[in-house]
C-alpha cells in the first residue's frame, strides 16, 4: 500500500532528533541542515527580494539564524529581528554565526518578505497578544511569507490556533510533517506545505499523509463475481443508496445488489436493484458467499424497521461497511452489535453520538474509537482520518470545500465498499476510497452535487493505474 510522508508528534520528532544526535550527528549540525533545507526553499521562491527573519528564543528561531547567514551570503538583503534572547546552545551559536545586527522583534519595519522562526513545535502557550499583532502586520505587508516548521501560534499535534495566526504563503515542514500539518484549523493557515528533509529517520512513524493510490485494471480472467459483489442495504431514501451503488459500481465492484426497501427507485441499468421490504428479506439475499462487501448505512432510516434490516445485515457475516443512519442506530445498540474488521465512516456529529467526547486531538480521538470498535475508522471532517485497531493513521490533506453537498458521504460509503471488495483489506479500501473521493471531487471544480463526482470517478481512477 502507498504510504505518504511520515508525520511525527512534537515528541516522537524531538525522540527522532535525539536518535540522530546519540548516531554523532550533534544538534547544531541538525540545525544547519535544517537552515540550509528552508533557506533553499526561500531562495527559489524569493530570489533576491529583501527578507526579514523573525527569530524566536529557541532552535526554531535558531533556524531562522542559520537562513538569514546563508541567504545574505548568497546576496539577498537580509534582516533579522528577534523575540528576546536565544536561549538554547545551537540556537546563541547559528546567532553568533549571523554575526549581523539584530532588530527587536517589536519595533521591526516591514519587508517583501518574512519568514516566521518565531515559535516552531516547542510552543507551549498563545503568542503574548503583542507579538500576535506584530506578526500579524509584518505578515500581511510582505507579498512572500514563510512558516518554518509550523506557523507560530499553532499547536503541534492537534492543529488548535493557540492566538490569532496570520495566513502565510508557505508552511516549511522541518524532518517530516506534525499532525498539525493535516489538521484543522492549522491546516488553512498557509497556501502550500512543503516538507524539507534533513535526515531525520521517520521509517518508524505510525501516521502517514493520504498518499495516491496505485491501483490495477482487471485481470484477463476477471469477471463480475470476481472483481468482488457488493451489496448496498438502503432503506426510506432511496436516492442515498443509488448513490452509493453507483460509488461503489464505478469504485471497482463487479457487481452491484442495491437492496431497496418499497418502490424501485430508476437507476442505471448496471445497478440491480431488488425490492426487500421486511428485513427477513434482505437476511435472504445476503445469505450469498459471494458478497465480498455489505455497505449498510445511506438512506437506510432509523425507525424499527430500519434497526432490523442492519441486525440482518450484522448477522450476515460479510465484511461491512456501516454508514450515516447505521452508525446513528449502532450508538443506541452499542458497539459490541459491530463485527471485528468492519470500516465506520462518521462524520463529527456521528462520531460523537458512538465514542461521546473523547481527549485529546483529532488524531487520538480516532485511534482511541479504532480500537474500542475494533473497526477501521474514517473520521470524516475536512480534516478526514482513517485510523486502525492496530494504532496507524492517515491524515488525508485538506479536500475542496464544495464536499459540503449533501450525498457525498453517501459516495464515499459507496467507494469505501468497493475497496473493501477489490483488497479485503478495510484500512487499504479506505484510504484509497478517501483519496478517490478527494479526487473526483478536485477534477469536478466548483460548485457540484453529489452525482457529478460519480462522473469524474472513472478519471480519477484511470489516473492511477
Ligand atoms: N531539536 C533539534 O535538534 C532541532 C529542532 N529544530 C527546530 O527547533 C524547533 C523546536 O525548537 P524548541 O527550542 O524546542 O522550541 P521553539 O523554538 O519552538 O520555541 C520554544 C521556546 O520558546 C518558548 N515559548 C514557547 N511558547 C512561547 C510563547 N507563547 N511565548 C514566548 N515564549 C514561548 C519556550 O519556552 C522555548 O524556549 C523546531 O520547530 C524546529 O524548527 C530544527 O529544525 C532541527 C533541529
Ligand atoms: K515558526
Amino acid at each position: 500500500m502507498m504510504r505518504g510522508h511520515a508525520i511525527l508528534t512534537g515528541a516522537e520528532m524531538r525522540e527522532a532528533e535525539q536518535a540522530v544526535m546519540a548516531a554523532g550527528i550533534p544538534e547544531y549540525m541538525l540545525m544547519e541542515r535544517a537552515g540550509a533545507a528552508a533557506a533553499e526553499i526561500v531562495w527559489r521562491a524569493g530570489g533576491k527580494r529583501d527578507l526579514l527573519v523573525l527569530c524566536g528564543p529557541g532552535n526554531n528561531g535558531g533556524d531562522g539564524f542559520v537562513i538569514a547567514r546563508l541567504l545574505r551570503a548568497r546576496g539577498v538583503a537580509v534582516r533579522v529581528a528577534a523575540l528576546g534572547k536565544s536561549r538554547t546552545d545551537s540556537s546563541m551559536k547559528a546567532r553568533e554565526a549571523w554575526g549581523g545586527p539584530v532588530e527587536n522583534f517589536l519595533d521591526a519595519a516591514p519587508a517583501t518578505q518574512i519568514v516566521d522562526a518565531l515559535f516552531g513545535t516547542g510552543l507551549s502557550r498563545g503568542l503574548d497578544a503583542e507579538v500576535a499583532t506584530k506578526l500579524r502586520a509584518l505578515a500581511e505587508q510582505a507579498s512572500f511569507s514563510y512558516a518554518l516548521d509550523l506557523p507560530s501560534g499553532v499547536q503541534t499535534d492537534t492543529g488548535e490556533l493557540l492566538s490569532d495566526v496570520p495566513g502565510m504563503g508557505v508552511c516549511i515542514a522541518l524532518g517530516a510533517l506534525k499532525p498539525a500539518h493535516m489538521l484543522q484549523p492549522a491546516a488553512t493557515c498557509w497556501q502550500r506545505l512543503v516538507c524539507a528533509d534533513i535526515g531525520i529517520e521517520t521509517s518508524h512513524a505510525k501516521m502517514h499523509r493520504l498518499a495516491p493510490p496505485q491501483l490495477h485494471r482487471p485481470g484477463p480472467a476477471a469477471h463480475k463475481y470476481s472483481r468482488g459483489l457488493v451489496a448496498v442495504v438502503g432503506g426510506e431514501m432511496a436516492g442515498a443508496g443509488l448513490l452509493a451503488s453507483q460509488a461503489a459500481a464505478h469504485g471497482g465492484s463487479g457487481m452491484v445488489r442495491h437492496l431497496v426497501q418499497g418502490q424501485v427507485q430508476e437507476g442505471p441499468g448496471a445497478i440491480i436493484a431488488e425490492r426487500t421490504d421486511a428485513a427477513q428479506d434482505v437476511a435472504h439475499r445476503l445469505n450469498d458467499g459471494r458478497f465480498r462487501a455489505v455497505l449498510a448505512g445511506p438512506g437506510l432510516g432509523r425507525g424499527k424497521g430500519a434497526s432490523d434490516r442492519l441486525t440482518a445485515v450484522l448477522a450476515a457475516g460479510h465484511p461491512l461497511v456501516l454508514d450515516a443512519d447505521a452508525l446513528v442506530l449502532l450508538a443506541e445498540e452499542g458497539l459490541n452489535a459491530v463485527p471485528p474488521g468492519a470500516v465506520l465512516t462518521p462524520h463529527e456529529g456521528e462520531f460523537v453520538r458512538l465514542f461521546g467526547n473523547l481527549p485529546g486531538s483529532k488524531v487520538e480521538r480516532a485511534l482511541e474509537a479504532a480500537r474500542r470498535s475494533r473497526s477501521t475508522l474514517i473520521y470524516k471532517g475536512s480534516d478526514s482520518i482513517v485510523a486502525a485497531p492496530d494504532g496507524r493513521a492517515v491524515l488525508s490533506p485538506p479536500g475542496s470545500s464544495w464536499l459540503s453537498t449533501a450525498g457525498t458521504g453517501d459516495v464515499l460509503a459507496g467507494l469505501v465498499a468497493a475497496r473493501l471488495a477489490v483488497t479485503g483489506d478495510g484500512f487499504r479500501a479506505a484510504c484509497e476510497a478517501l483519496w478517490l473521493h478527494a479526487e473526483a471531487a478536485r477534477r469536478a471544480g466548483a460548485a457540484f452535487i453529489a452525482d457529478d463526482l460519480l462522473v469524474e470517478l472513472p478519471a480519477a481512477i484511470a489516473s492511477r493505474l
